[in-house]
């Protein structure tokens, strides 16, 4: 009788399922609310809206369905809502004025978390139809993606699966054609609790990285396209902020820095915010003790992500879990 020796028996992979019950349903939780504020948001937002009402839209309707509970149960970071050339971590800043048209094309990136595990998960919104083909490469794109993705699978190779599947794509926007193009320094990345950036990043473009994926982990799948370079810079006021993990003891100078760690410390943790929710929390006058954070090197921001000017950018984004016996995608949906 052959014995199986580098992988485990089916009943043994399904010993390990059930050993990771409760974490599984902690995210099917999160993505449940994930697909119901979502549905709601594509039916609700139309031009001519704030948005800083559509992010409170998106908050308030997580913090509603998942039961907001301290750090338990919640927001899992900013809600991004990356417009045109811009492509990740523009959420507004309290009194931003900007106004969604009926051309811009909305990257609604947003996470919900229980327990600490995150569903992160993002679509592209616009109305003007001539979007719709660069929505569909990079839909397309990001299934592939997912496709690829499982156990043992390199990170290179999904890359370039990424990539060959976006660059299919020739996409006319406003009587100019472009070859879609993969923004090759924006990646997946791997989660873990209260972690969103667990230390692996998933490529969109070919890669020589032969790191594997591996069993029970979960990755956050994104793919991003554009009709510009391809290549984001930072750009614009920076509103996403999350401290970080492995940080020694810091003694802080100013007094302020040292309220604000403490206010972050318990409302957010290591999870990312934006200035918006010091705000709600009644912080005022932070931005130097927030600087002061960030240039010690406690915190970490996230300043805005964008192609050039005039370009589109389009994004999606699943978060899958590593099962031993399956590779879920949790945040699928009828919606993409
Ligand atoms: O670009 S990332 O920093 C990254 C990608 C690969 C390695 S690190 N980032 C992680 C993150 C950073 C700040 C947040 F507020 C939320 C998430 C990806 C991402 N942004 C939105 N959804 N997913
Ligand atoms: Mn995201
Ligand atoms: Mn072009
Ligand atoms: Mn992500």
């Amino acid at each position: 009788m052959s014995t199986n020796l580098n992988r485990t028996t089916n009943e043994e992979k399904r010993y390990l399922d059930r050993m990771h019950f409760d974490e599984y349903n902690d995210l099917r939780w999160a993505a449940e609310v994930h697909r119901t504020v979502r549905k709601h948001v594509q039916k609700t937002i139309k031009p001519g809206m704030l948005m800083i009402d559509i992010c409170e839209m998106i908050e308030n309707g997580t913090r509603a369905l998942v039961e907001e509970q301290g750090l338990e149960r919640g927001i899992g970071f900013p809600t991004g809502v990356s417009l045109n050339n811009c492509a990740a971590h523009y959420t507004p800043n309290a009194g931003d004025p900007t106004v969604l048209q009926y051309d811009d094309i909305c990257k609604v990136d947003f996470g919900v978390h229980v327990n600490g595990r995150i569903v992160d998960s993002a679509f592209t919104l616009s109305f003007n139809p001539m979007f719709d083909p660069l929505k569909e490469a990079v839909k397309d794109a990001t299934n592939t993606g997912v496709k690829e993705a499982g156990i043992d699978a390199r990170l290179g190779e999904i890359g370039a699966a990424i990539q060959e599947a976006m660059e299919s794509y020739e996409v006319e926007i406003n009587g100019k054609t472009h070859r879609v193009k993969p923004i090759r320094n924006l990646n997946g990345h791997s989660i873990l609790p209260y972690q969103i950036h667990a230390g692996k990043s998933i490529p969109i473009v070919k890669s020589g990285d032969q790191t594997k994926m591996e069993e029970g982990e979960y990755f956050a799948i994104e793919t991003f396209g554009s009709t510009g370079k391809g290549y984001v810079h930072e750009d614009g006021e920076c509103s996403h902020y999350a401290k970080k993990h492995d940080t020694p003891h810091i003694p802080l100078r100013v007094a302020k820095a040292k309220a604000l760690l403490g206010t972050i410390n318990k409302n957010f943790g290591t999870l990312p915010f934006c200035r918006r929710y010091l705000d709600r929390l009644g912080e005022t006058k932070y931005f130097f003790a927030l600087k002061n954070l960030v240039d010690v090197g406690l915190v970490e921001q996230y300043p805005p992500l964008c192609d050039t000017k005039g370009s589109y950018t389009a994004q999606f984004e699943h978060t899958i879990i590593l099962r031993p016996t399956c590779k879920e995608v949790v945040s699928r949906g009828e919606d993409y």
